[in-house]
């Protein structure tokens, strides 16, 4: 495009040209590619499977080709270039040339990095630093072929006062339905800094409610698969979540990315698959204890189960037993007579057994060696000329090497589990756990927290076996337990982690850390780094300073969440005159909240229990609510009530507490978190209904 030509038009109708001509090569090229095929020959159906993928990739290009623009030029170059940066990268047909380019390119970081200025700017390219200037920086909001919006957010030379971000605003004033969604078009700098880090790192990030921290994390994948495609496969991905229905809601950005195949599912369903039935878990009532109120609770410390097994120092419990049980697996004076007189002695066997193959796990030790004693086997039977003795011989060794295996232990995760609380068990373990341990095991029930525990025995029993990650994704990571990264960790050959979270929403702190330095310790330092993303998008400015106030009652000597200049309505604390003035408040909340256009309207009770009476309270009342409880698989939308505690990670336009009074919220450091999460919930309108005493927590 010449310069002179674009300066004649206005920038809409320059874009609207501009789209015309995508959509134009857009469909040359779908139309070039060979009709769908559908017959037998193998490799034909192999290149449909490619012109499949190139189809499926036109066709989103189709409707939505790009979001930005950056015109930069590179020193050297005689002028600015537009390039169009969209989810997917094309190619002119003739030129060859990059038509649009994959947000993932490393010249597109440029879009999402430069924040204005003339100063010189600079990408990373696989040649090296490329170095040029920015002359304009475009937002584009294209829908179904139609060009909505053109935002210049930088004009170099021009007057930038407007270098607001009028764009993320106008993205974030949307209403949300049921489904997290992609966030390309509006990454932030410092969340483009995550998004792009080096592959092997384990990045731990403190992100402030509605931060972006999920989403970050799930752009992050799709950045390494595009970066490392030769090296990553998606397959070998994996993001842990804290429960299936969080999985639900953010089941649509992947695809929405291009990326598929990756595993996503939570810690226990892992575990439970690894260790392959042989466990049963008990349904767990820890939850339930640590999210009633507050005189209820049992007080927490370093002997919670729940964070006693998760601990580093339990770990090193466990491995010293497992050392103690490889160390002592063959007995003394283990001996293998293959038939009388030929004798293999016991210091050979030994030999191979605790020095070959040491840096084996047991099981394949015990494989090896069954294999070596059966090749010293074969190699004695060839010394025997009479081939009537031979086989007498082969028969009695090999019935006698069956026999001597049978003689070396075979204990299953649970067994030796089991047998390390069993064998008076030191005074380390704390005497009420270990007794409660037991009793469950020898039902043949795990906890929860014994989870991660069994799997470390499986693993150093079995190896890794073909679960190796290439890259995991803690999400909600302040609920994981040192003990499980370390496991995590040793799934991997190099670490590669996205772990993400708020201790702020630390409400499992019965299992989960209390400080970041808990989960890095599993890490030499320069295999870990530390981010923190202080802006929070997803609220309006009155909602994030309301709920900054609970923040600083969490006990977690967070700083407060930074807003996006995003103006809404003041947080509405209404006191009740009676109680049964809630229902007709709720009501006219919801359809006050639909007549405003919100399309996700949540009703967050104190506890489950709560939430059942609300839930029956607004059906009498004629209103229509789907009620989120415990082992929930689908998030429906619409209009919801839901505990603090189960609201974790989700987001509503409009957010009701019911209930905020002071026996609910009680001046403590868990209570204040779920009041936190409750209220951090809400994109565009907060309300909290007060029946008696309000609680400290946000006056
Ligand atoms: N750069 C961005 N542009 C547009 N929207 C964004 C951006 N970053 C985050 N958001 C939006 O902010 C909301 C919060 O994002 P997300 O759920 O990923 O945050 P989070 O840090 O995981 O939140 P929480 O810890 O509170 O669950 C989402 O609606 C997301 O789309």
């Amino acid at each position: 495009m010449q310069p002179s030509e674009t300066q004649q038009q206005s920038p809409i109708e320059e874009e609207r040209r501009r789209l015309t001509d995508t959509l134009q090569e857009i469909a040359l090229q779908r139309a070039e590619i060979a009709p769908v095929y559908h017959g037998k020959d193998y490799v034909e159906q192999l290149l449909e499977a490619k012109r499949e993928e190139t189809r499926q990739r036109l066709d989103l290009l189709g409707s939505e080709p790009y979001f930005g623009r950056l015109d930069f030029q590179e020193n050297g170059k005689p002028a600015p270039l537009p390039l169009y940066i969209g989810k997917r990268g094309l190619d002119h047909r003739k030129t060859s040339d990059p038509y649009i380019i994959d947000w993932r390119a490393p010249v597109a970081s440029l879009f999402y990095s430069f924040t204005g200025g003339e100063a010189p700017v600079t990408y990373e390219a696989p040649d090296g630093t490329i170095e040029g200037e920015v002359h304009r920086k475009r937002n584009l909001s294209i829908r179904d072929k139609t060009l909505e919006r053109v935002v210049d957010s930088y004009e170099r030379g021009g007057d930038n006062m407007s270098l607001s971000d009028e764009f993320l605003l106008y993205r974030l004033g949307e209403k949300k339905d049921n489904r997290l969604r992609d966030i390309v078009s509006t990454i932030q700098a410092e969340q483009d800094l995550i998004i792009r880090a080096p592959r092997y790192k384990a990045l731990i990030i403190q992100g402030a409610a509605g931060s972006g921290k999920t989403t970050v994390a799930l752009h992050r994948l799709a950045f390494l698969l595009y970066q490392y495609q030769q090296h990553i496969r998606a397959e070998r991905m994996i993001i842990f979540a804290p429960n299936s229905m969080f999985l639900d809601y953010i089941s649509g950005v992947l695809p929405e990315l291009g990326v598929g195949n990756v595993h996503q599912t939570t810690f226990a369903d892992w575990a439970l698959d690894v260790l392959d039935g042989g466990v049963k878990l008990a349904p767990t009532t820890e939850g339930k204890l640590w999210f009633s109120l507050a005189e209820r609770r049992p007080a927490l410390n370093d002997e919670t189960p729940g964070r006693f097994k998760g601990s580093l120092a339990f770990k090193s419990w466990i491995e010293e037993r497992l050392r103690q049980y490889e160390d002592n697996f063959l007995q003394d004076n283990l001996s293998f007579e293959a038939w009388d007189g030929r004798v293999l002695p016991s210091a050979t066997i030994r030999e191979w057994f605790e020095v070959e193959y040491r840096h084996y796990p047991l099981t394949m030790r015990r494989e090896r060696l069954s294999g070596r004693i059966n090749r010293w086997l074969e190699m004695q039977l060839t010394n025997i000329g009479d081939a009537k003795i031979r086989k007498e011989r082969s028969q009695t060794g090999k019935q006698r090497l069956r026999s001597f295996m049978k003689k070396l232990p075979e204990a299953t995760p649970l067994a030796f589990y089991k047998s390390a609380f069993s064998d008076n068990v030191d005074s380390f373990i704390p005497q009420a756990l270990a007794a409660d341990t037991l009793k469950n095991l020898k039902r043949g029930i795990a906890l929860p927290e014994d989870l991660v525990p069994l799997v470390w025995i499986h693993q150093a029993f079995n190896g890794p076996e073909n679960r190796q990650f290439d890259h995991v994704v803690v999400d909600e990571a302040q609920d994981a337990s040192p003990f499980q990264i370390a496991l995590l960790r040793a799934y991997m050959a190099e670490p590669s982690f996205t772990i993400l979270g708020d201790l702020a929403q630390g409400i499992h702190a019965y299992r989960g850390v209390q400080r970041w330095e808990e989960l890095s310790a599993v890490f030499t330092e320069d295999q870990s780094a530390y981010h923190t993303l202080k802006l929070s998008y997803r609220s309006t400015l009155e909602i994030i300073e309301f709920a900054n106030r609970i923040l600083a009652r969490t006990d977690t000597g967070l700083p407060p969440a930074e807003p996006v200049f995003r103006s809404g309505e003041p947080v509405e604390v209404a006191q009740l005159a009676k109680a049964a003035d809630a229902l007709p408040r709720m009501v006219s909340f919801i359809s006050d909240n639909q007549a405003g256009g919100m399309r996700t309207i949540a009703i967050v009770g104190r506890t489950e229990e709560h939430c059942k009476q609300l839930h029956e309270q607004l059906l009498s009342g004629g209103v229509e609510a789907n009620l989120i409880a415990e082992g929930q698989v689908a998030y429906r939308g619409g209009v919801t009530v839901v505990p603090a505690h189960l609201a974790k990670g989700l987001e509503f336009d409009a957010v009701l507490i019911a209930g905020a009074n002071a026996r609910n919220y009680a001046d403590n450091p868990q209570d204040a978190k779920l009041l936190y999460v409750g209220c951090t919930r809400a994109l565009h309108r907060l309300t909290l209904l007060v029946d008696g005493e309000p609680s400290v927590l946000f006056s």
